[in-house]
């Protein structure tokens, strides 16, 4: 293979998705003079744009998908292919591409993002979301949909059952509480009342909008109902390729076959026995359906609570495998518990010359007491870009430590339209009974958690407009002992900022 190289590059970077794209900014930035190539299955890249650091760890940025030529007028020593890797040959610092080619590396950066972790694989009533194909798959099978089944407590769940509307929406979760990935059972409580409202009408269109729309076809349970007729519309067609983030509904019309309104029906601490179509169902022995009619669905889901619901499709929302199926064979790639590929702090995999970023790999360095890592947008951008700048330092023989964004577990985001700042162990993750909770709520506004342990604060939920990020930001860096303040530290009259100037 080495004889059949059209072009050994310093940098390849695999994946145009945030982490790839920002790895590539900093390292074309950092080495203007260096051969970078960029190489993605997908036709169009992911990149940050609007980025403002709200503080010292938190951070808020938009994302565009862009052509590739954006990149490369931006940095003229940048190549951008556009095709998948094949096979990657760490002996021989190559790979190949699915169009035939082979290209060299000095090296190397796998940014090839996951996969939707599926319930069961190649069932077409169960539908995974993760690019703009799968979302617009989505839409296309729900403007027909009476009824769909989400399986999942998640970040897409939330988002999911939150959105959609003129469709009923059965909600399976494996746990007592909804958004258990975020949330507690506190949290979770505060948000319900949500699903049971309007959505606020929005004034202005999404800031951009990013898929192709077609109009809809006309058209221990707990549920909750909300009418709300307002539909809204994207532009702009895309292919598949990586993962969507942050508004990614907010381009499409998530809206069922039926007139606007939203019908959630939880079903707590189940998970699925069997997903049967209709055919299959004829077959076996009589089941217990209920008031379901045999065969007037296309799928039918039994859960681990003995009911059985037909639906349309099912969501499963079930989490994210990393993409490391190209890359591994033939080389000797460590991979973490989680299938992702195991990188130590300076973003290198277990292989010579080859860095891993994003949603790919698994941070296996030994994280600050106050981090953890999360298949997220911004993680993704804050590896992409530490990638980068490892890669710059190693061909510059300087030296380079750990970024300071991977000292404290930061996430700005919105569930059920209140902004959510998740900081640290914001779950008390890790801490098992050695740690207590502050709370403060009021219903409808704002919920605030904090969590401590020895006195310290190590973590914390706002959810609404609390603007108490930046304060316990810094409070949680600051390691200072808070067992003089009590529970003062949540009282609504007292000016926190203030308090500790
Ligand atoms: C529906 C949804 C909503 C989300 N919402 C949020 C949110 O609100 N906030 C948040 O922080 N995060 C969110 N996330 C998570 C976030 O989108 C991801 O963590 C992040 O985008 C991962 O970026 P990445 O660059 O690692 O991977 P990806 O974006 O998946 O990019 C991977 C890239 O690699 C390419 N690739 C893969 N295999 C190959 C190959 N063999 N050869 C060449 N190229 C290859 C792909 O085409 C793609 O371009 C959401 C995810 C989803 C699915
Ligand atoms: N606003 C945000 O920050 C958002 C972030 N995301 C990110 O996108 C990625 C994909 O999102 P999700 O798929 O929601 O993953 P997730 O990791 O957020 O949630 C997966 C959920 O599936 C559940 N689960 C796993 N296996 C299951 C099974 N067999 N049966 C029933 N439940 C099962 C888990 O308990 C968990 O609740 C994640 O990395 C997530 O963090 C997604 C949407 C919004």
């Amino acid at each position: 293979m080495a004889n059949r190289k059209e072009k050994t590059f310093r940098f390849i970077i695999v994946g145009g998705g945030i982490a790839g794209v920002t790895c590539v900014e900093q390292l074309s930035s950092q080495i203007p003079s260096a051969d970078v190539a960029l190489i993605t299955a997908s036709p169009h890249i992911k990149t940050v744009t609007n980025y403002r650091q709200v503080s010292k760890t938190l951070e808020e940025f938009d994302v565009e998908e862009q052509p590739s030529s954006v990149l490369e007028e931006k940095f003229p020593n940048l190549t951008v292919i556009h095709s998948a890797v094949k096979s990657l040959h760490t002996r021989s610092h190559s790979l190949e591409t699915t169009d035939g080619r082979v290209f060299g590396y000095e090296k190397l950066c796998i940014c090839g993002g996951g996969r939707p972790k599926l319930l069961t694989q190649e069932n077409p009533y169960v539908l995974g979301i993760r690019d703009t194909d799968s979302a617009q798959e989505l839409q296309k099978r729900l403007s027909k949909a009476k009824r769909i089944v989400v399986v999942g407590n998640g970040g897409i769940a939330l988002e999911l059952v939150y959105e959609v509307e003129g469709c009923e929406v059965i909600w399976a979760v494996k746990d007592k509480a909804i958004g258990n990935t975020f949330f507690d059972a506190g949290a979770a409580q505060f948000l319900i009342p949500s699903l049971e409202t309007n959505k606020p009408e929005k004034d202005t269109p999404c800031k951009r909008p990013r898929y192709t729309t077609e109009e809809p076809a006309p058209g221990g349970s707990h549920t909750f109902t909300a009418d709300r007729n307002a539909r809204r519309q994207g532009s702009s067609s895309t292919e598949a390729g990586s993962a969507l983030g942050p508004d990614w509904h907010e381009g499409i019309v998530l809206q069922g076959s039926e007139q606007g309104t939203r019908r959630v029906s939880l079903e707590y601490q189940c998970e699925v026995e069997k997903i049967f179509t209709s055919e299959e169902l004829l077959n076996s022995p009589p089941q217990t359906l209920g008031h379901e009619n045999v065969g007037s669905w296309p799928v039918y889901i039994k859960l681990t609570n003995g009911k059985t619901f037909g639906c349309d499709f099912v969501v499963s929302a079930t989490g994210v495998v990393p993409n490391t199926e190209p890359f591994l064979h033939g080389n000797n790639f460590a991979l973490a518990d989680d299938g992702g590929l195991q990188v130590d702090d300076h973003m290198m995999t277990s292989e010579p010359d080859v860095y891993a970023a994003g949603d790919v790999c698994t941070a296996c360095w030994e994280h600050s007491p106050m981090w953890q890592q999360m298949r997220l947008w911004t993680q993704a951008r804050q590896m992409g870009w530490y990638a980068g700048r490892c890669m710059a330092a190693q061909v510059l023989s300087e030296p380079i430590e750990l970024d300071f964004c991977f000292e404290l577990f930061s996430h700005i985001t919105k569930f059920f339209n209140y902004k959510v700042v998740l900081l640290g162990k914001f779950n008390g993750q890790g801490l098992g009974s050695d740690h207590e909770l502050l709370v403060r709520c009021t219903k409808g506004l704002e919920y605030v958690k904090v969590v401590l342990s020895g006195g310290r604060m190590v973590g914390a939920v706002l959810i609404g407009e609390t603007d108490l990020e930046e304060t316990f930001e810094n409070l949680i860096l600051n390691e200072m002992d808070l067992t003089p303040y009590g529970e003062e530290l949540l009282n609504p009259n007292i000016d926190i900022e203030d308090y500790f100037d």
